[in-house]
């Protein structure tokens, strides 16, 4: 949480005990943009040097916001009432009113990403916020532990035979991910489908069975941005370990696969996570490729979907993780993906659209922007060359068609192995957590269930089916994971 805001709460403590949730606050992209306006137009000269705007301070409320990327920025507002009727007018307000006349305390953060989305992040003493987005479909709605509730959920880690709650994805990833290794061609269309956004944008049926259903997933997979007690709690004389993925985890998501870079802000959060904690990345992409992006020496990258790992370059103030490693299971196999790629790309290329991506120890068909009609001849394409190949497999991640050896060697097991680079393979004294996006990353969300050690976080907007045991919306949630939430909780007090 920012200083301002922290000390701002602090000095309000006494009023907070009293407060009631009185109804869901909506916000819209466009008055939270015209809020962002404002601070830009009065703080220009700050935002131009130091990326940066903050203050807002009405007669009721205050709030902070700090922007993170050309399109990107984080914030958090509070209002408050202590004892009589406050009357916001629209210049203090974030929603359309005119005037709002507020009967609570609530504190929330909000992300708005290009595509005008708002979230509401964290919640202290208070129940529910639900945020639209212009689509109306990524709805958020954070639950805290807190006796004001109705129903009051005390929400533990749920546990490794936890079922997701049914219901909000009609095709059961998993199975359709099996079909696809073991299946016909049928099962690769159905499953690019399932997996493709505009898929499930198709689902909805009203909104409020949405927000019923999302928040029955929260349920099983509570933000992790509300669950550090629990964190800090099972960290008590534990080291941590932090294991990140790239893709949709520390960079958005975006059409070119060259061009997914994570944010300075990202960077800098990430850089000082690993000042106390080992940190390692663990992506499908080639070593180098992710290494280009995130350029951060004192990190274990582990590419390849984890057959390629190296790192430390630089060591870290942790002695445990100043090892150097550079484990590659795969590399047998490193003159035939290269030659599977050019096949691949020869194969592929009259499919508007279509991207072959060389990750070294595994070649990657891209069809985020292959036209939907095409991807049943894509796929055809794939499955055409993998015939020739039996040492290969295909997974799936989003929007790409991941073909590996069949060796047995994951994510998982990447995560098994630097644990054991680091001294803790068979250690009660660790607390790995993995913090990722894709069905890749489930590997390792089940080694940390199977080990009983340690958090898997899904970053997703959308309930799925998942062995993590929390949840974050996005990648600008990480960050904030670790901006704010790991000092607020003395994570980094506790180490420096
Ligand atoms: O394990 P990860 O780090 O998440 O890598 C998985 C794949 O990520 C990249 O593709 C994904 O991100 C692209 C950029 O945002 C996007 O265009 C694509 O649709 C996504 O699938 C990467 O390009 C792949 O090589 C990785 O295997």
């Amino acid at each position: 949480m920012p200083r301002g805001v922290r000390s701002w709460a602090t000095k309000r403590r006494d009023t907070w005990d009293n407060c009631q949730v009185a109804k869901p606050v909506v916000v819209t992209a466009k008055t939270a943009e015209q809020w962002r306006e404002k601070f830009v137009r009065e703080k220009k000269g700050e935002r131009e040097s130091v990326w940066g705007w903050r203050g807002l301070r009405g007669p009721s409320g205050f709030g902070e916001a700090e922007e993170v990327g050309p399109t990107e920025w984080t914030g958090v507002f509070v209002r408050w009432r202590a004892s009589s009727n406050y009357k916001l007018t629209r210049r203090d307000s974030i929603n359309h009113s005119t005037t709002t006349s507020i009967t609570t305390v609530f504190l929330s953060s909000f992300i708005h990403s290009s595509r005008g989305s708002f979230f509401a992040l964290e919640m202290t003493k208070q129940n529910v916020v639900v945020a639209e987005t212009k689509s109306g479909l990524a709805i958020t709605v954070a639950v805290s532990n807190s006796s004001l509730f109705t129903v009051n959920h005390q929400m533990k880690p749920p546990s490794a035979t936890t079922t997701p709650a049914a219901g909000y994805i009609a095709i059961s990833p998993n199975k359709l991910l099996k079909k696809l290794e073991t299946g016909g061609m049928n099962a690769w269309v159905e499953s690019i489908r399932a997996s493709s956004p505009t898929h499930i944008k198709s689902i909805p049926t009203s909104l409020s069975s949405s927000i019923q259903d999302y928040t029955s997933w929260m349920l099983h997979h509570p933000s992790a941005l509300n669950m550090f007690e629990q964190i800090t709690s099972a960290s008590k004389g534990k080291q941590i370990v932090m294991f990140l993925d790239y893709d949709g985890t520390l960079s958005p998501i975006v059409e070119d696969p060259d061009r997914a870079f994570m944010s300075e802000g990202m960077r800098i959060a990430v850089k000082n996570v690993a000042r106390y904690f080992p940190t390692a990345i663990v992506s499908g992409r080639c070593r180098d490729k992710v290494y280009s992006f995130v350029r951060l020496t004192e990190l274990y990258y582990a590419g390849s979907h984890g057959m390629d790992i190296k790192g430390p370059s630089k060591s870290s103030k942790n002695k445990k993780g100043s090892h150097p490693v550079l484990f590659q299971p795969a590399s047998e196999f490193l003159p035939m993906i290269d030659e599977v790629y050019k096949v691949l790309v020869e194969r592929t290329k009259s499919i508007p659209g279509a991207k072959v991506e060389n990750n070294k120890f595994c070649a990657s068909v891209h069809f985020r922007c292959v036209d939907e009609k095409s991807w049943s001849p894509l796929a055809d394409q794939v499955k055409s060359v993998l015939k020739e190949y039996p040492k290969l497999r295909v997974t799936q991640g989003r929007k790409v068609l991941e073909i590996r050896p069949t060796i047995k060697w994951d994510k998982g097991k990447a995560l098994e192995f630097l644990l054991e680079s680091l001294g803790f393979a068979n250690s009660n004294n660790v607390l790995p957590l993995y913090i990722g996006d894709d069905r890749t990353d489930e590997d390792a969300f089940k080694v940390l269930r199977k080990r009983r050690q340690g958090f898997g976080i899904l970053v997703s907007k959308t309930p799925k089916e998942t062995s993590a045991s929390y949840s974050l919306q996005e990648p600008s949630e990480a960050r904030i994971l670790a901006i704010h939430v790991f000092p607020r909780y003395g994570f980094f007090a506790s180490v420096s």
